[in-house]
């Protein structure tokens, strides 16, 4: 089942073209590493879909015109990490995530127990319910970020955009992170999360998809986009790619001679 379809998006930022019409459709099931060197167009994507940049070009979620859709809508399809990790108000951590549910409430309603287990079920997929009554400003930089994703878990929509979800977690966290989103995928959601560890994407992603100046270059399994030669060509990089313990392993070695 198709969960976003974008088709032929075109973004200008500042009088500069930074999307150049791309085309993608994210299926239930998958998990998708949204790859590319900065300034490639992934924040810009994930923010288009949302609504939150003017665009031309069409975007349908589940089916439906995202232009027809309220923002109410748009929260109970799309679940949303932003790259920035601020926390404006010394709310708890649990206030934090049941925040997450609030797209499903009516008017005026206030959590209820379902409420309360799927918030409680994200918090402890994220490691973060041993410290629910501490004050979310008051947070490592890595504990915030996995907060904020269990908020966005919170939220159980069928599509979920992350970016950079990964940044700033120890390599412990990082693997739960991708256990989590691969989990997620495996249960019908649609994941895609923009990163920048190459080996970690290459390992835990069923799909990337690479950007590079407002393109798509490449679309597929991580090994067929993860070539020697387009690492070269889009990251100047050198790196090994080979094969350990039953997958792709990726590590930068150098920049590319001119
Ligand atoms: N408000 C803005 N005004 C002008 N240009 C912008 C604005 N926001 C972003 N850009 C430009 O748009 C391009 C794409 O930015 P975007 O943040 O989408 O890239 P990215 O792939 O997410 O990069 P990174 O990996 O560094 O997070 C960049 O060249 C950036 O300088």
């Amino acid at each position: 089942m198709s969960l976003l379809s974008v088709n032929d998006l075109k973004v200008s930022l500042g009088g500069k073209p930074v999307l150049k019409g791309l085309s993608l459709d994210i299926s239930a099931g998958e998990f998708v590493g949204l790859i590319g060197p900065n300034g490639a167009g992934k924040s810009t994507l994930l923010r288009s879909v949302l609504g939150f940049v003017a665009h031309q070009g069409g975007v349908s979620i589940g089916g439906r015109d995202a232009s027809a859709m309220m923002a109410r809508e748009r929260a109970q399809q799309i679940a949303y990490l932003p790259q920035e990790r601020d926390i404006a108000w010394p709310v708890s951590v649990e206030m934090l995530v049941m925040l997450g549910r609030f797209p499903h409430l009516g008017a005026f309603a206030a959590p209820g127990e379902a409420d309360r287990a799927i918030a409680d079920a994200a918090m402890r997929r994220m490691e973060v319910d041993g410290f629910r009554d501490r004050p979310a400003t008051a947070l490592s930089g890595g504990e915030r970020a996995r907060v904020l994703i269990a908020r966005a878990l919170a939220q159980d929509a069928p599509l979920l955009l992350a970016d950079e979800p990964a940044a700033g977690l120890d390599p412990s966290h990082q693997i739960t992170l991708m256990r989590t989103f691969a989990a997620l995928a495996a249960e019908g959601h649609g994941v895609v999360a923009s990163m920048h560890d190459l080996g970690i994407a290459a390992r835990w992603c069923s799909r990337l998809i690479l950007l590079d100046q407002g393109i798509v270059v490449a679309d597929g399994a991580p090994r067929a986009v993860l070539t020697p030669e387009r690492l070269r060509a889009v990251y100047r990089i050198e790196a090994f790619v080979g094969e350990a313990g039953g997958g792709p392993v990726l590590l930068p070695l150098d920049i590319t001679a001119s």
